[in-house]
Formats: C-alpha cells, structure tokens, sequence
C-alpha cells in the first residue's frame, strides 16, 4: 500500500512555513494503520523489548499499538503536570516551539531494554529528551522508531548512536 498517500499535509500549520503532516488521514483506514504499525514491529522482530515508550500525544497513537504486537509493555512520557506520581523532567525546543516532558520514575526497571516510538522526527527534541529520561532510569534503549522522518531536519543527529527506524522519510 501506498502509505504515503493516506498521509495529508497542511500548510503553515500551526504557524506560517511548516508543512504539517497530519496522520489522522491515515489513522482513520484500518488496513493502513495496520499496515503502518506491522512494518513498524518488523523492525524489533530479532530484538528483545520490554517496553515501548512514546510521547504525548501522537507518541501513544503509535507506541500503544506497536507494544501490543510486541507484546511489550507501554509507558507514556507526557507534557508537564499530567503524570499523577512521582516524574522525572525534561525541557525541549520543537521545530514551533518548546516543551517540558516528564515519565514516571518508576516506569522503568533498570536493565530493561526500551523502545522509543513516534509519530515523526522533525529537529529530534522531542524524542531526545525521551532518550534522556528512558536512560537516567536506567532503561536501555534498543532502538528508536517512527513512522514519518523529515529528513530535512536533520533530527538524526540529535540520536547519534542510537539505531533509528523510520518508516516514510520526506
Ligand atoms: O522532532 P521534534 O522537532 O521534536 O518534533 C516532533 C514531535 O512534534 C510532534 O509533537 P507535538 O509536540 O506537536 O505534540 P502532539 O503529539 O501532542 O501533537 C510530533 O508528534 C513529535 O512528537
Ligand atoms: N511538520 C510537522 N508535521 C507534523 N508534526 C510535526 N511535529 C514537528 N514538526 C511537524
């Protein structure tokens, strides 16, 4: 299938000059969200992993269904002041604006090997600094995945020795 064509872009969405890749045209088809999230977990099928971990909030479109066919575990990373119990923090800079994360500081064990997943890497902060937390738990991050990679962004350096997925790069 196709699955760049299921993906619509709005301009200068939210502000003037982004192209904003907008999955929900994408979401809304069963067989290519399917689709999308199978190729997705061909990527992990030689690796072990125990829990994916995604950000708020395309971060969970992506990462709840892809830990269920793992049959990994899933653990959102979500804008401050969302999370009832005990976080650790991360403050971020996105392609339009920035951002502070927070996750459980319980979520993860340490040793246990993690995947991160997203909807996209744009500048790679957001996902970044999900890095960052997942390892000062203690977690050990296997790999990185998305479904959409702006390769113009150069997001990737902002993962340097990490291994990334990404599925459609634009
Ligand atoms: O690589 P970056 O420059 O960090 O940008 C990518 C991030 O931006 C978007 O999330 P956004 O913060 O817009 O929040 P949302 O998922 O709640 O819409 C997107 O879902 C990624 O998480
Ligand atoms: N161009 C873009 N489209 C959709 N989501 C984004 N997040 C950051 N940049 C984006």
């Amino acid at each position: 299938m196709d699955l760049k064509s299921k993906i619509r872009e709005i301009p200068d969405f939210p502000k003037e000059g982004i192209g904003f890749k907008d999955i929900t045209t994408l979401l809304q088809e069963g067989p290519a969200f399917k689709e999308a999230i199978d190729k997705m977990a061909e990527f992990c099928k030689d690796r072990q992993v125990d829990v994916v971990v995604g950000p708020e909030a395309r971060g969970f479109l992506i990462g709840a269904p892809l830990a269920y066919s793992l049959g990994a575990g899933f653990v959102p990373v979500r804008k401050s002041g969302k999370l009832p119990g005990e976080v650790v923090e991360a403050t971020y800079e996105l392609e339009y604006g920035n951002d502070t994360l927070q996750i459980h500081k319980d979520a993860i064990k340490p040793g246990q090997k993690v995947l991160v997943a997203d909807d996209l890497l744009a500048t790679g902060g957001t996902v970044k600094s999900t890095v960052d937390l997942v390892t000062e738990l203690g977690g050990e991050i296997i790999g990185v995945a998305f479904l959409i990679e702006l390769t113009f962004l150069d997001g990737r350096k902002k993962l340097e020795g990490h291994e990334i997925f990404s599925l459609l790069e634009y």
